[in-house]
């Protein structure tokens, strides 16, 4: 029968310096990774409560009236809307979400109420960032790289973004919460509450990420999947709603800044006699255009642009 389980690693021996606790965990991560990109993790040094605390703080805020969302509303010059956005009617995708970028950060628009959003929102920002960094170096070495080397090509975190969101209950045939994708960025952290509602697909099969109080699920996304030539997957994960109760869950994008020429490195290429499987490109160029997926969703699924745009057919 087909696992259906998504494993859990402790990240705890990163923190303590047990060495064959860390060796057990990248061999455990190694294998997630190779076979579809997802995993979660525990003791991973974000405070649980601080994250239960965020959940809260955002469900008070998605829950106030529209009129008082609506005054988080993104500015201008933002390479995405930073602030309060709610998917367009006609999206297949049924969430509402608050994003922001690194805590110092201009375009950032937070709410007035509730009054600790904003610094909670912050603190939880820069704990998933330092995860960020630890789990970038666990999939440098799980990858095989020279020390630090992702750390170093992907050493400036202004592109990073923290997006919560609230997904609306439904009592109708339209489950969609979030269309099934792969996220465009190198690694992705999840945390959620106890309603469920995020799925993988592994071997065909959807597989439930059961909500697990304190753990972040980990997804690889798809700059790390060109880096590796596919040796890493960028996960495939959708959310479906739930009848009665709305899903609150933030999601943490470890991102690459804009400029940054990404394409298959040699290590999976040619040196070992590989042709590469995407041709290079300019990382703003793709996110500008996932960005385009989500606020001018194209009425024919097909139409979506993906990692594949980039791919090289054999
Ligand atoms: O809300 C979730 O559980 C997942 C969010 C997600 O996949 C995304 O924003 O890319
Ligand atoms: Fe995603």
């Amino acid at each position: 029968m087909a696992d259906t389980s998504i494993v859990t690693v402790d990240l705890s021996p990163f923190f303590n310096g047990d060495e064959s606790g860390m060796k057990d965990a990248k061999e455990v991560i190694t294998r997630a990774c190779s076979d579809y990109g997802f995993f979660q993790v525990v003791n991973h040094g974000v405070p649980p409560s601080l994250m239960a605390q965020a959940l809260d703080l955002s469900k008070t805020f998605f829950e106030s009236p529209n009129e008082e969302k609506l005054k988080a509303s993104p500015g201008e010059g933002a390479p995405l809307p930073a602030g309060y956005s709610k998917q367009p009617d006609h999206s297949a995708d049924n969430n509402e979400y608050l994003l922001m970028f690194p805590p110092a950060s201009s375009f950032n628009v937070y709410p007035n109420n509730p009054p600790e959003l904003k610094e909670v929102f912050e603190e939880t920002f820069s704990h998933l960032r330092k995860t960020g960094l630890l789990v970038e170096s666990i999939l440098n070495d799980c990858l095989g790289l020279p020390p630090n080397f992702l750390k170093e090509f992907n050493h400036d975190r202004s592109w990073d973004f923290m997006v919560a969101l609230r997904y609306f209950p439904t009592n109708d045939v339209r489950l969609n919460g979030l269309s099934a994708h792969e996220d465009g960025n190198c690694v992705t952290f999840v945390f959620q509450d106890d309603v469920g509602g995020l799925e993988v697909l592994k071997d065909g099969v959807w597989i439930p990420a059961i909500p697990t109080v304190g753990s972040l699920v980990v997804n690889v996304g798809d700059v790390i999947q060109v880096l590796s030539n596919n040796k890493f997957k960028s996960a495939t994960h959708r959310v479906i709603r739930q009848e009665v109760k709305s899903r609150h869950s933030f999601a943490y994008f470890h991102n690459l800044e804009g400029e940054k020429w990404v394409e298959p490195l040699p290590k999976f290429t040619e040196e070992i006699g590989e042709a590469a499987k995407y041709r290079g490109f300019v990382y703003k160029d793709y996110q500008a255009m996932r960005m385009r997926n989500k606020t001018h969703p194209p009425s024919d699924p097909k139409d979506i642009i993906h990692i594949t745009h980039y791919a090289i057919s054999t």
